[in-house]
C-alpha cells in the first residue's frame, strides 16, 4: 500500500481516538453508573473501538517510513496499549472472570470477530532485531558446541542389537516379498478368468461400428459428467458456498506473497530514513550552534544585564541569582494568567510568614505534597470503601494511567500532523523545519547554562565591586549542597546493598552460556499468535441470557494469552504502568496447547525461555548452595536480557502434599525460594512465570494461588474451534479436502479430543506415501476414523475437575460471591420490580 493509504488510516485512527476520548473523564467528572450489566456494556464498547484503532495504529507504526510521525505514532500506540490492558482489568474486577464476551456488542457495531481480533505490535520484535539474532546466534553456538552430547542421547534411544536389527530388515523384506508375491497371483488369476470367459462366449457377434458408438457413449457420458462436476464446484465457489481452490491449502497466492514483499521493503526504508533521521539531528544542532549560538549568548547577556540595573534601580541592591534547575530562564518565561494568579496567591500567603523567598518556594512544595497526600488518602479511602461507594453512588471508570500521554500526542498530531502540506515530500524522510525548531531549544538551554555561569560570576563580581558584599556566602551554600549530596548517595548506597551479587566479575554473556550449557536457557521454537488456531464463541451472550455460564473459545483464550502476557511484556512503557502482571497459570488437559502458548509468548515478544520444571532441574545445581546460584542466576540474566519468561510444567507438584518416591525430580525444591523471588518483581522487570498444569486440583490451593496471581482455565475445543483446526492442519499437511472428506463428520466425532491430539491423527494419516497418492485417491472420511478412535478423549469428569477446581481459585470464589449476592438482591427487588433485568449477564448457573 502507499503512503497516501497510510496516512489517511492514521487521520481516521486519530478521529476515531478523538471521537471515543470524550468518554475519558477523571472519575470525579464521571456520571455513576447503578446497572452493573449496563456498566459492563459501557466498557466493553470502549474495549472494542481501542482494539480497532489499535489495529489501525499499529498497521500505520509497522508501514510508515516517515520517522518523525512514527515518534507521535509510537506515542499513541503505547498508550492505546496501556489504555486496553487498564479497561480489560477494569473489566475482570467487575466480572469476576478472566473471560469476557462480547458477541452481543460486535452485532450491535456490526463487525466480526476478525475484525477485534488483538494485534501485537511487530515493532515488539523488529525493533530489537540485532540484539535477537546475536542471541540467537550465541544460542546456536553454544547449542552446538554441546551437539555430540545430545547425538549420542539420540543414538542411545534407537540402540538394537545386530541380530534385532537384522531380524527386522528380514521381516520387512519378506512381508515386501509376499506382497509382490501376492500381486502377481491376483494377475495371474484375472487373466486365467479372462480367457476363461473368453472361451466360453465364442467370437464377438458385435459390429465393429455399433461397438464403437457404444464406446463413444460411454466416454461422451464421463466428460460431460467431470465438466458438470467442474461447473458445480465452480458455481459453489462462486456463490460463495465453497473457498477458493487456494484457500484449502497453506499456500500464499501471488498477490499475498507480493504484498508481504512490500511490506517487508517498506521496512527497510524505514530504517533508512531512521538512520538519516538520527544523523539529522547532530547535524542541523551543530549547525545552529554555529550559526545562531552566538547572537542568542549576545541576546541572553543583554538581557540579564538589563535585569541586573533594572533590579538595582528598583531595589537599590543587586539581585540574586536565580539558582532552580531553569536558572535565569526562570526569569523570562512567558506565564499563564492561571499560574500567575497562583503565584501572586502564594506570595501573599508566604508574606505573612516572612520575606524569603526561598522560604516561601519550600513553603509552595511542602503545599504540594500535602496536596497529593491528601489526595492518596482520598484513593486509599476509596479503595476501602469501594463497595460501599459502589453501592451507594454506581461505578465509575478507575482513573487512567495513559490517557495524559494519549492526549500529548493527540495534541502534536493535532497541532503538527494533521494539516501538513507535504506535496514536495513524496519520498516521506524526515522534516529539517520541525528538528530545527526541536533543536533550537536544546541550544538554547545549553548556552543559557554557559551564560548564567558567566553572568553569575558577572553578578559576584558587581556586587563585590559596587554593593561591597562579602565573598563568604558562596561558599557556605556550597557547603550545605555538598552535605545534601553526600547524604543522598549515602542512603542510595544502603539501596544497593541489599541484593547482593553473587556473581560479580562475571559477565552476562558468560553467565547466559552457563544458563545454555545446563539446559536451563532453552532454544523456543518459533510460533506465533496467530498459529494458535482457535474459532470465537457466537453464543456466549446468548447462553449469559439463558442464565447458562458460557465456556470460553480457544480464540478468546488466545486474545487473553495475548492482553495478559504478550502486550504488556513486549513494550517498557506499557509494562511500567499497565496493571502489573507477574504470573500466569495455564491449566487444561494435555494436548490442549500450553506450551505453545507458552512458545508463541516469547516469540512475539522475542523473550528469553527460561525452562524451570522439576524435570529439567532434576540433578543440576545441587544443594542449598546450588539453588541460590541457580536462582541469582535466573533472575540477573533474566532481567538483563529481559524480556524473560519462565515456565513451570506440571508445576501443581510444586505445591503438592504427597510426591510420590518415584517421582525423583524434587518437584519441590523451588517451592520457598521462587515465591520469595516474584515478590521482588518490579514493575520495571518484564519477568514473566508462567506454570502449565494438567492437574492443579492435586496442588494446595492457597499457596499455589498465591504464587500464580491469573489463571487461566484452557477448555476443550468446542465445535466450530475443531471445524477449524481439521481444515487448517489438513491444508498444513498439504492435504486437499474434496467432497469425500467430509470436515464436519471429523469434527464431530473428535468432540472430546484436544487439538494435539487432532494434530496427531492428521501426521498419522497424510504421510508421504498417502501424500503421493493423493492425486489419484482423494482422502475420505472414513480412513480417519479408525486413527480417531485410538485417540485419548478428555473425559467429563476431568472437565468437571476443572471447573470445581476453578471454583476454590479467589477469582472463582469472588465470581461466586458477586453470583449469590445478585440473586439475593433480585430476590429481595424481584417481588418489586420483576422482570426488569432483561440482560441478566451476572446470573451464570453453573453447568
Ligand atoms: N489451538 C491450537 N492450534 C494449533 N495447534 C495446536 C493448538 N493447540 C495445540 N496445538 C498443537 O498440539 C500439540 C500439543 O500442544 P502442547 O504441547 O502445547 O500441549 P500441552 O497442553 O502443553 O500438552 P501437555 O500438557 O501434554 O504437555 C502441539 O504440537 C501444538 O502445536
Amino acid at each position: 500500500m502507499s503512503h497516501i493509504t497510510y496516512n489517511k488510516e492514521w487521520r481516521e485512527a486519530q478521529q476515531a481516538l478523538a471521537d471515543l476520548f470524550e468518554n475519558e473523564k477523571p472519575p470525579e467528572a464521571q456520571k455513576p453508573e447503578k446497572d452493573k450489566v449496563a456498566f459492563f456494556q459501557f466498557l466493553a464498547t470502549m474495549y472494542i473501538k481501542y482494539i480497532q484503532i489499535l489495529r489501525k495504529l499499529e498497521a500505520c507504526y509497522d508501514q510508515i517510513v516517515h520517522p518523525q510521525k512514527r515518534l507521535v505514532l509510537r506515542n499513541v500506540l503505547d498508550g492505546v496499549l496501556g489504555r486496553l490492558l487498564e479497561l480489560k482489568q477494569e473489566m475482570v474486577d467487575l466480572e469476576c472472570l478472566e473471560y469476557h464476551f462480547f458477541d452481543d456488542i460486535l452485532s450491535d457495531l456490526k463487525l466480526t470477530p476478525n475484525d477485534v481480533e488483538m494485534p501485537i505490535p511487530k515493532y515488539f520484535v523488529l525493533e530489537q532485531e540485532k540484539n535477537l539474532r546475536a542471541r540467537q546466534q550465541l544460542l546456536g553456538q553454544i547449542l552446538a558446541k554441546m551437539g555430540p552430547s545430545e547425538k549420542e542421547e539420540k543414538a542411545a534411544e534407537v540402540k538394537m542389537s545386530l541380530e534385532e536389527a537384522i531380524r527386522l530388515v528380514q521381516v520387512q523384506e519378506r512381508a515386501r516379498q509376499g506382497r509382490l508375491r501376492a500381486k502377481f497371483m491376483r494377475e495371474i488369476r484375472e487373466q486365467e478368468e479372462k480367457s476363461r470367459q473368453d472361451a466360453t462366449r465364442g467370437a464377438p457377434t458385435l459390429d465393429p461400428v455399433d461397438a464403437a458408438v457404444r464406446i463413444q457413449k460411454l466416454w461422451r457420458g464421463v466428460m460431460i459428467r467431470r465438466k458438470v462436476t467442474r461447473l458445480r464446484d465452480d458455481e459453489f465457489v462462486w456463490l460463495g458456498m465453497n473457498p477458493p481452490a487456494q484457500f484449502l491449502t497453506a499456500k500464499k497466492s501471488t498477490a499475498q506473497v507480493h504484498a508481504l514483499k512490500v511490506q517487508d521493503m517498506r521496512r527497510v526504508t524505514q530504517s533508512m530514513h531512521r538512520q538519516e533521521y538520527d544523523q539529522a539531528l547532530v547535524t542541523i544542532k551543530e549547525k545552529l550552534r554555529e550559526t545562531e549560538g552566538p547572537d542568542m549568548k549576545e541576546t541572553m547577556q543583554d538581557q540579564i544585564r538589563q535585569w541586573f540595573l533594572e533590579c538595582r534601580d528598583a531595589t537599590g541592591k543587586f539581585p540574586d541569582y536565580p539558582d532552580g534547575e531553569e536558572g535565569s530562564a526562570e526569569l523570562f518565561k512567558q506565564k499563564s494568567v492561571a499560574e500567575l494568579e497562583r503565584e501572586l496567591k502564594e506570595k501573599e500567603e508566604g508574606g505573612g510568614k516572612g520575606k524569603g523567598g526561598k522560604k516561601g518556594k519550600k513553603g509552595g512544595k511542602s503545599g504540594g505534597k500535602k496536596g497529593k497526600d491528601a489526595k492518596g488518602k482520598k484513593g486509599g479511602k476509596g479503595k476501602k470503601g469501594k463497595k460501599d461507594d459502589d453501592d451507594d453512588e454506581g461505578l465509575k471508570m478507575k482513573e487512567s494511567k495513559f490517557t495524559g500521554d494519549i492526549g500529548r500526542a493527540m495534541q502534536e498530531y493535532e497541532s503538527i500532523w494533521k494539516l501538513r502540506d507535504e506535496s514536495d515530500n513524496f519520498q516521506q524522510k524526515h522534516d529539517s523545519e520541525l528538528i530545527k525548531e526541536a533543536k533550537r531549544v536544546e541550544v538554547e538551554r545549553e548556552i543559557r547554562q554557559q551564560v548564567d555561569e558567566l553572568m553569575r560570576q558577572e553578578l559576584q563580581n558587581l556586587k563585590v565591586a559596587i554593593d561591597k558584599e562579602k565573598v563568604r556566602k558562596g561558599k557556605k551554600s556550597g557547603k550545605k549542597k555538598k552535605g545534601k549530596k553526600g547524604k543522598k548517595s549515602g542512603k542510595k548506597g544502603k539501596k544497593g546493598k541489599k541484593e547482593k551479587d553473587l556473581t560479580p566479575d562475571s559477565t552476562i554473556e558468560e553467565l547466559f552460556e552457563e544458563l545454555v550449557m545446563n539446559g536451563i536457557i532453552k532454544k523456543v521454537p518459533k510460533v506465533s499468535m496467530a498459529d494458535y488456531e482457535g474459532e470465537y464463541n457466537y453464543l456466549g451472550t446468548t447462553l449469559k441470557q439463558a442464565n447458562l455460564e458460557p465456556m470460553p473459545s480457544l480464540a478468546d483464550v488466545r486474545r487473553t494469552v495475548s492482553e495478559l502476557a504478550c502486550l504488556p511484556m513486549g513494550s517498557e512503557v506499557v509494562h511500567k504502568s499497565a496493571p502489573l502482571v507477574k504470573s500466569l497459570l495455564l491449566a487444561g488437559p494435555s494436548g490442549i496447547g500450553k506450551k505453545m502458548l507458552v512458545h508463541a509468548i516469547c516469540t512475539e515478544t522475542g523473550a528469553n525461555l527460561f525452562d524451570l520444571s522439576a524435570t529439567n532441574l532434576a540433578g543440576k545445581y545441587p544443594g542449598k548452595d546450588g539453588l541460590r546460584r541457580l536462582m541469582h542466576l535466573i533472575f540477573k540474566v533474566g532481567r538483563a536480557l529481559q524480556p524473560s519468561v519462565f515456565l513451570i510444567d506440571d508445576c501443581d507438584k510444586m505445591f503438592k502434599k504427597k510426591i510420590p518416591k518415584s517421582d525423583t525430580s524434587d518437584p519441590k525444591r523451588l517451592k520457598k525460594e521462587l515465591p520469595k523471588a516474584m515478590k521482588n518483581v518490579k514493575a520495571e522487570d518484564r519477568l514473566l512465570l508462567v506454570g502449565c498444569s494438567r492437574s492443579p486440583w492435586e496442588a494446595d490451593v492457597k499457596p499455589f494461588c498465591s504464587l500464580y496471581q491469573r489463571i487461566l482455565l484452557i477448555p476443550r475445543p468446542d465445535y466450530a474451534s475443531r471445524h477449524l483446526i481439521w481444515r487448517r492442519l489438513l491444508a498444513k499437511h498439504n492435504g486437499i479436502i474434496t467432497g469425500a472428506l467430509d470436515v464436519s463428520t471429523l469434527a464431530k466425532v473428535t468432540d472430546g479430543n484436544t487439538m494435539g491430539q487432532i494434530k496427531l491423527c492428521c501426521e498419522e494419516i497424510l504421510t508421504e506415501r498417502r501424500l503421493a497418492q493423493m492425486a489419484k485417491r482423494p482422502l475420505t472420511t472414513q480412513e480417519f476414523i479408525p486413527v480417531i478412535a485410538r485417540r485419548e478423549f478428555v473425559h467429563s469428569e476431568e472437565e468437571e475437575a476443572f471447573k470445581k477446581w476453578y471454583n476454590k481459585t479467589p477469582l472463582g470464589k469472588k465470581r461466586a460471591k458477586a453470583i449469590a449476592a445478585d440473586e439475593e438482591e433480585a430476590q429481595g427487588g424481584g417481588k418489586g420490580k420483576g422482570k426488569g433485568k432483561g440482560k441478566g449477564g451476572k446470573k451464570g448457573k453453573k453447568k
